[in-house]
């Protein structure tokens, strides 16, 4: 190949700073708009940090709707207001009580890596009372750490360990203080909680709702400024994808990857404007697909099999496939697996299963009769044929198929 490959690429018409369109980012406080009053709900809490007592709260609502980035944002101008009295501290991917503590400790210097629990509550509360740090603890995904691991939640435990932590900072006379905000999109995380936890902590909660079409449009907007070259949307484009995903769970985050991958298609396509009927629909289905695949990897070993008996018999040409035909097929799948200690479940659990896969979108389970045991339904699936190998791909090396 002779030449620079990189001069024989379209010619950017589109974007200006693609970087805008980056759901990681943590937008300025102007790109971050439509979440004034959850905003200021928080501030009113925490502005009694500065007089030593904050409470501890919760911030709930679903998928994309800001309760992130709202509090990063906020405790970004705490640091600075307090100018050194407070610190936070983010965390994420929570997997089990040592694993909390460890990064947590890692982040505060505490020195400390061994297995006794208690030592980390007690270097930590020793840390605030003599440096009179006010340390505010953020745990994302929350509800994670009351998912069993092990066959043992380890939410409260943790929970209950950092508010005796809290009491005893507190105690100590000292400036110091420990609040902790939780942020979940399990809106029945309080129902995990035990009574003392709960009450402790789960009082104040600021909810998060998801955002309506206009709102969308609106963050679009905020965005696109940045992101596109003047003149590079067509009319129409951000009131498309913001209806779209408004109708879809208003979640932010999926209204700002639609809209970067129509723009990279315009790009590709070496289009001097992104247009609703070329770019958008097919950037909502490339997005869409991608969403399944992340759906269907969150699901149990199960539904995995069940997803891909079902692909296999749709491989095969065999019409129609229905839910016996599905259960007789993740028997098969089943017995070829090397995973141990886990047996098959029975048709009636199958059915189940396809009927959640239907809800869920990932395949398509219309009635065809009502039997004496149970529906029998007629089972399709509405995917790209990339979307399929990856799927068939995912479970193949999960299971050792
Ligand atoms: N009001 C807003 N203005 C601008 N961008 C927003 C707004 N709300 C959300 N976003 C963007 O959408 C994406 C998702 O937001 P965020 O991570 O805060 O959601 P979340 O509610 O915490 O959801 P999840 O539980 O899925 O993490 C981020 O890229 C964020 O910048």
């Amino acid at each position: 190949m002779g030449g620079n490959v990189f001069d024989e690429q379209p010619t950017n018409r589109i974007f200006q700073n693609v970087d805008a369109l980056d759901p990681d980012r943590t937008p300025s406080k102007d790109e971050f708009v439509e979440r004034d009053d959850e905003m200021q709900q928080i501030v009113s809490i925490l502005r009694f940090i500065e007089m030593g007592g904050a409470s501890n709260f919760l911030v709930t609502g679903p998928s994309g709707v800001g309760k992130t980035m709202a509090v990063k944002i906020i405790l970004r101008d705490l640091e600075n207001y307090l100018d050194g009295n407070v610190q936070s501290v983010y965390l994420t991917d929570l997997e089990n009580e040592l694993q909390t503590l460890r990064t947590l400790t890692s982040q505060l210097s505490l020195n400390y890596r061994g297995t006794d629990l208690n030592e980390y509550y007690d270097r930590l509360a020793a840390k605030l009372i003599r440096e009179d740090l006010k340390l505010v603890l953020v745990l994302d995904e929350l509800e994670k750490l009351f998912l069993a691991q092990g066959g043992k939640s380890h939410g409260n435990s943790f929970l209950k360990k950092l508010l005796e932590a809290r009491k005893r900072v507190v105690n100590a006379d000292a400036d110091g203080t420990l609040l902790v905000i939780g942020i979940s999109n399990n809106a029945r995380l309080g129902e995990y909680m035990n009574t003392k936890v709960k009450s402790r902590f789960g009082h104040e909660t600021v909810h998060f709702s998801k955002y309506n079409a206009l709102e969308l449009r609106k963050i679009l907007e905020q965005r696109s400024e940045k992101a596109f070259r003047p003149g590079a949307l067509d009319d129409g484009v951000l009131a498309k994808i913001a209806a779209v995903v408004a109708q879809n769970g208003g979640d932010a985050r999926e209204a700002i990857q639609v809209l970067r991958k129509a723009g990279e298609l315009a790009l590709d396509d070496g289009a001097a404007t992104v247009t609703n009927g070329t770019h958008v629909d097919r950037a909502r289905q490339l997005i869409e697909a991608d969403k399944i695949v992340d759906t269907v990897r969150s699901l149990s070993m199960h539904s995995h099999v069940v997803v891909y008996a079902v692909l296999s018999l749709l491989e095969e040409g065999k019409t129609p496939v229905t839910t016996g035909d599905v259960y007789s097929e993740y028997r098969d799948v089943h017995a070829q697996m090397s995973v141990e200690g886990k047996d098959p479940i029975s048709q009636r659990r199958v059915r189940d299963l396809i009927a959640e896969l239907d809800m869920l979108g990932v395949i398509q389970a219309t009635v065809l009769s009502n039997g004496k045991y149970g529906r029998t339904r007629r089972i399709k699936v509405n995917l790209e044929e990339s979307t399929i190998e990856e799927l068939q791909t995912f479970v193949e090396e999960e299971y050792g198929i």
